[in-house]
């Protein structure tokens, strides 16, 4: 008997949460008789609401914070953690989660929108650290190594996913700012000894009002500190949304709302208020009564015209209609429902939802459900580059070719929140015009910038031991694969010139002998990147925290047709391993179809790959040989599913995520059975392997009958167990098979 090892496989939400009901028992048989323990931590957006408010609850309701033990367990060498996808949620999702909750029981608080007493400040202090990207700060204690493995390639060239044409006269572009952003504006410092640092806001009387009273800096750190003007960011929407009516072009603005929790709503609420102005303006004291927040989107207004008298609500709903003819057209997310993607801030992802719009030839949805040129409005230069070059190559040269296109992986730097990833608790909308500075304890202004009344300010901190692993780490992949390795860096951002200087430095500490390591900034990075793309080369792009995001959901997204496909390992730097699955998210439409259709189109081979990963560390890690024969096994199987092409299709009828699973499980059981490193095992899944090949056909047919048809499982943000595992098992002769195995 092997020594006991640990996995921990986490529960999220939506689709992922879903497909774990399935996948999970297939995990767990195939590993227990290993030794190795598969054990789950509920991380997921209810789970996580309901352990921060045990003083609420009853007893029975009670969990624990499985989140802060995941991220203590994170630090430590031993840690091996498999991670799903989880949303990270915006403003209305977390009242959507709270009111769900609330119906099924659990007396949680409201989420004061303004929290006035303490006990309210109390309440909103709690669901605000729900908020937004909360889970994978906390985990990624080191950076990340996301690529394509070559069989998710191979099965790429072999199944070319579409790719939509490209003409040159496509009037898709991008729009960004070019002066009042974060980029025009960014100052930084290098921090040359452990201590802290204040900020503090002078208004132009002298008053000073601290922003944040201590912040922990360690020696050798990078600080920066950087402006979004109101004023800048207003004119520049409305010039844009002049001129996608005169070019006639969808208008769309594409944030990370969800990641950038604090800075993004607000600059999504300034589109809003924008574009809606003269509604909002003229019925400005009703909408204020009704609660109104444009950060929230305009479904809010919808939400909340219902509190309004009738007669208000006609005038307001008669008054949008004649400002949609005065605007230009509006992308959709759902032309059928009517929703824009103004409504919700966390409709529009820009990582996912840029590589989208470049596959459909630079189209989005409009109100009739057409594909239609889009202007992009993407704020920021900082990164906005990036795409209208991408765009740009498509135009001259057409779409990408799947079958013959190189790849792009990303390494990149994240760990100790990382850049702007780490900036909420450093964000703050300036209340009063003045100047905002960053001091040292000895007083020392290290930051200074001008603000008006509105501006965003943010301040953001790179460490270096998380530099220094991330040069260490590109070095490595660009050893390992004798490709290029690109660090996309701006030397004109005070920020990245710091960042320069960094990785200039800890490439001495590695022999670089015969790689081929440069310094491009994003807009040239991308044009090499892309140029040998089409050649069919690979090129590693070394990037920090927010172009690793996009960069990991572009590339595969044009190469190989989803970013769930991707292997996404993130070294940890005490020793452990995180693997997440896939560089996604939690695809959302996927739960509705599932819930309205019985089939789940949610594809696990993130999953897979991480799961490989993972016991391939711990293989290595405790030396349990076993380990080892099911991670080569299980990558046989990957191997093979991509081959005989079970990945799940979109529509009733075809496989879908539950058969997919039955074939991972077929195979890997083949795969055991057929090797010879470790008898016992070979023994034991010989007999799983002949058993799942005997019922094929009937294990398919059981699965086949559970679709085409509603399904209840009792809950979006917390479905019910029971009801979710009937509908996720619903084959009696593959459970019978898989729960027999010990
Ligand atoms: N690591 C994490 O925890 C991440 C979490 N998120 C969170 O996920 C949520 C949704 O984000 P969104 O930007 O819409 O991104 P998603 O990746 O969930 O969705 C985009 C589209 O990608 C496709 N897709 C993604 N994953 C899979 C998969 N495994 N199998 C098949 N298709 C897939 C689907 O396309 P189609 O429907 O056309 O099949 C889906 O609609 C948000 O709450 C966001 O914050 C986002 C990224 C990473
Ligand atoms: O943490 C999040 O909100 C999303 C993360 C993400 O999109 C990614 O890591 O690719
Ligand atoms: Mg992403």
């Amino acid at each position: 008997m092997a020594t006991t090892s640990k996995i921990i496989y986490t529960l999220t939400d939506e689709a992922p949460a879903l497909a774990t009901y399935s996948l999970l028992p297939i995990v767990k048989a195939f590993t227990r008789s290993s030794g190795i323990d598969v054990e789950t931590r509920d991380i997921s957006l209810a789970g996580r609401i309901i352990s921060a408010f045990p003083d609420f609850l009853d007893d029975s309701q009670k969990i624990g914070a499985a989140l802060a033990e995941l991220g203590e367990l994170a630090t430590k060498p031993e840690a091996n953690i498999i991670k799903l996808p989880n949303i990270s949620a915006s403003i209305p999702q977390l009242k959507a989660a709270i009111k769900e909750l609330q119906d099924q029981g659990y007396k949680l608080p409201n989420y004061p929108d303004e929290a006035k007493t303490d006990a309210d400040k109390d309440v909103k202090s709690r669901y605000d650290k729900i908020k937004g990207s909360a889970v994978n700060p906390v985990l990624r204690e080191g950076n990340s190594d996301r690529r394509a493995p070559l069989s998710v390639k191979n099965y790429a060239r072999k199944h070319p996913h579409k790719m939509g044409a490209w003409s040159a006269d496509s009037k898709a572009h991008v729009a960004h700012m070019d002066q009042g952003d974060f980029y025009g504006s960014e100052k930084s410092a290098l921090i040359a000894d452990a201590g802290a640092v204040k900020i503090e806001l002078t208004a132009a009387d002298g008053t000073k009002t601290v922003l944040k009273e201590k912040t922990a800096v360690k020696a050798g750190e990078i600080i920066d500190a950087s402006v979004m003007s109101k004023q800048a960011l207003t004119s520049f929407i409305e010039a844009q949304i002049a001129d996608a009516k005169a070019k006639n072009v969808l208008f769309s603005v594409h944030l990370k709302a969800t990641m950038m929790k604090v800075s993004d709503p607000i600059i999504f609420g300034t589109v809003v208020s924008v574009f809606y102005k003269d509604v909002l303006t003229k019925y400005a004291d009703a909408l204020k009564q009704a609660g109104f927040d444009p950060n929230n989107g305009i479904g809010d207004l919808y939400a909340k015209l219902k509190s309004l008298p009738a007669d208000t609500q006609a005038a307001i709903e008669a008054d949008m209609k004649a400002l949609y003819e005065s605007r230009p057209q509006l992308a959709m997310v759902n032309s059928d429902k009517g929703i824009t993607s103004l409504h919700v801030p966390s409709d529009v992802i820009v990582d996912a939802s840029m590589p989208a719009m470049i596959r459909e030839s630079g189209k989005m949805w409009d109100a009739e459900g057409k594909l239609q040129d889009a202007k992009a409005v993407i704020p920021d230069r900082c990164y906005a580059g990036v795409y209208q070059t991408t765009i740009d190559d498509c135009k001259k040269n057409g779409p990408f070719d799947p079958v013959t296109m190189g790849s792009v992986p990303n390494v990149g730097l994240m760990a100790q929140a990382a850049e702007e990833y780490g900036s909420h608790d450093k964000t703050f909308q300036i209340p009063t015009a003045g100047t905002v500075t960053v001091t040292d304890t000895s007083g020392k202004v290290l930051l200074e910038q001008k603000v008006q009344e509105g501006d965003l300010w943010r301040m953001c901190q790179t460490k270096d031991a998380p530099v220094q692993d991330w040069v260490k780490l590109a070095v490595n992949r660009a050893r390992a694969t004798g490709v290029p390795a690109i660090f996309w860096l701006d030397k004109n951002r005070a920020h990245d010139a710091q960042i320069i200087a960094k990785v200039n430095h800890y490439l001495k500490d590695h022999d670089t002998n015969g790689l081929d390591i440069q310094i491009m900034s994003p807009v040239e990075a991308t044009q090499f990147s892309i140029d040998r793309i089409r050649q069919g080369k690979d090129t590693i792009s070394v990037t920090g925290n927010v172009l690793r995001d996009y960069l990991t959901d572009l590339f595969p997204i044009l190469e190989v047709g989803t970013s769930a496909k991707m292997l996404s390992i993130v070294p940890l730097m005490a020793g452990g391993g995180l693997f997440e699955t896939g560089a996604g998210g939690s695809a959302p439409k996927h739960v509705q179809q599932f819930v309205e259709e019985g089939f789940l189109r949610w594809d696990s081979l993130g999953e897979f790959l991480a799961l490989a990963a993972s016991l391939e560390h711990l293989g290595n890690t405790y030396g349990n040989p076993k380990a080892n024969v099911l991670a080569k096994t299980l990558d046989q199987a990957t191997g093979k599913f991509l081959d005989e092409d079970k990945s799940p299709s979109r529509k009733v009828g075809g496989l879908d995520n539950r058969g997919s699973h039955f074939y991972l499980g077929l195979y890997w059981a083949q795969a055991l059975a057929a090797q010879t490193e470790d008898k016992e095992l070979q023994q034991q899944f010989t007999s799983v392997a002949r058993e799942l090949e005997g019922n094929e056909a009937k294990i398919l047919e059981e699965l086949t009958a559970a679709q085409g048809k509603p399904v209840q499982i009792g809950g979006y943000y917390r479905p019910d167990t029971a009801l979710t595992e009937k509908a996720m098992r619903p084959s009696t002769t593959l459970n019978a098979t898989i729960d027999a195995v010990k």
